[in-house]
């Protein structure tokens, strides 16, 4: 029997737009004291409902500013919705903006650990998965080099080789499978894959219609916040091909 993993439910985000131009903290905090800044209420997400069963892998498409990314933090936690609720069954791995835990005070030996409290492994854990999180990131060369040293390339893999070490129920990717240069984001699609065999439930933005493509059972279409549509792959990627192709 179908197990749903995920529950989205009348999800609304609301951000504060800033129309004063503020210059510095100081200038925020004195114009905020004294009622002189503006905000302009901003709704990136509305009414937002689905679920997800067990092993879906839905794309989520849309045209830039559309939410996605704001739904994926909202669904990992990252941003309390608004409005709404999100609901999930078993351990969600967010890979969103990947290395954005680390220190770059710090050598990448030391940021394996700090990234891995981020995201609530234990040091116990750290220990013995530190040589498996190396060895995928190809980057033992510069274990003891400050972050500041390292290209954005390189802080993408040790973000990514972190990241994956554990098997989650429900994954969220953001734009990571193009990271690195052209081998690593073969071995990252790679091991995504496999955990894809494994069942894991999958929520994937890319602008590559095509890896959406490959790699999802469902998608999902945002425009302005809300769910144009949403269905099987084939259907709404031919819908959204249409759709970019009237621009
Ligand atoms: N922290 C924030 N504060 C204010 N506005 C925000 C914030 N984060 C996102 N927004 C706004 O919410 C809207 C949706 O942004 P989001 O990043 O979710 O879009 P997206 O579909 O992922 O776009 P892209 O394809 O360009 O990555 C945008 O208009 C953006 O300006």
């Amino acid at each position: 029997m179908a197990e749903t993993v995920l529950r989205v439910e009348h999800v609304g985000m609301r951000f504060n737009l800033s129309k004063e131009r503020v210059d510095s903290l100081k200038d925020y905090i004195l114009k905020s004291i004294t009622r002189q800044m503006k905000f302009d209420e901003f709704w990136a997400l509305k009414d937002i409902n689905f679920t997800l069963e067990k092993g879906e892998r839905i794309g989520i498409l849309g045209t830039n500013g559309a939410g996605k990314s704001t739904l994926l933090k909202v669904i990992a936690g990252v941003f309390k919705p608004t409005e709404g609720s999100v609901v999930h069954k078993g351990k969600i791995v967010p890979l969103l903006e990947l290395g954005a835990g680390f220190d770059k005070e710090y050598t990448g030996r030391e940021n394996i650990y700090l990234y891995g409290a981020v995201l609530g492994y234990s040091k116990e854990f750290i220990d013995s998965k530190f040589d498996e999180i190396v060895k995928f990131s190809g980057l033992k060369k510069f274990l003891d080099v400050p972050l500041k040293n390292y290209s954005s390339g390189m802080k993408s893999r040790l973000g990514f080789s972190i990241a994956t070490i554990v098997e989650p129920e429900i994954l969220i990717l953001d734009e990571v499978l193009s990271v690195g240069d052209a081998k690593f984001r073969k071995k990252s699609e790679k091991k995504i894959l496999s955990m894809m065999d494994k069942g894991v439930t999958v929520l994937f933005v890319s602008h590559s219609l095509e890896q959406v493509k490959r790699i999802c059972t469902k998608a999902m279409i945002l425009e302005n916040g809300s769910i144009r549509s949403i269905g099987d792959i084939d259907t709404v990627s031919a819908e959204y091909e249409e759709m970019i192709s009237g621009d």
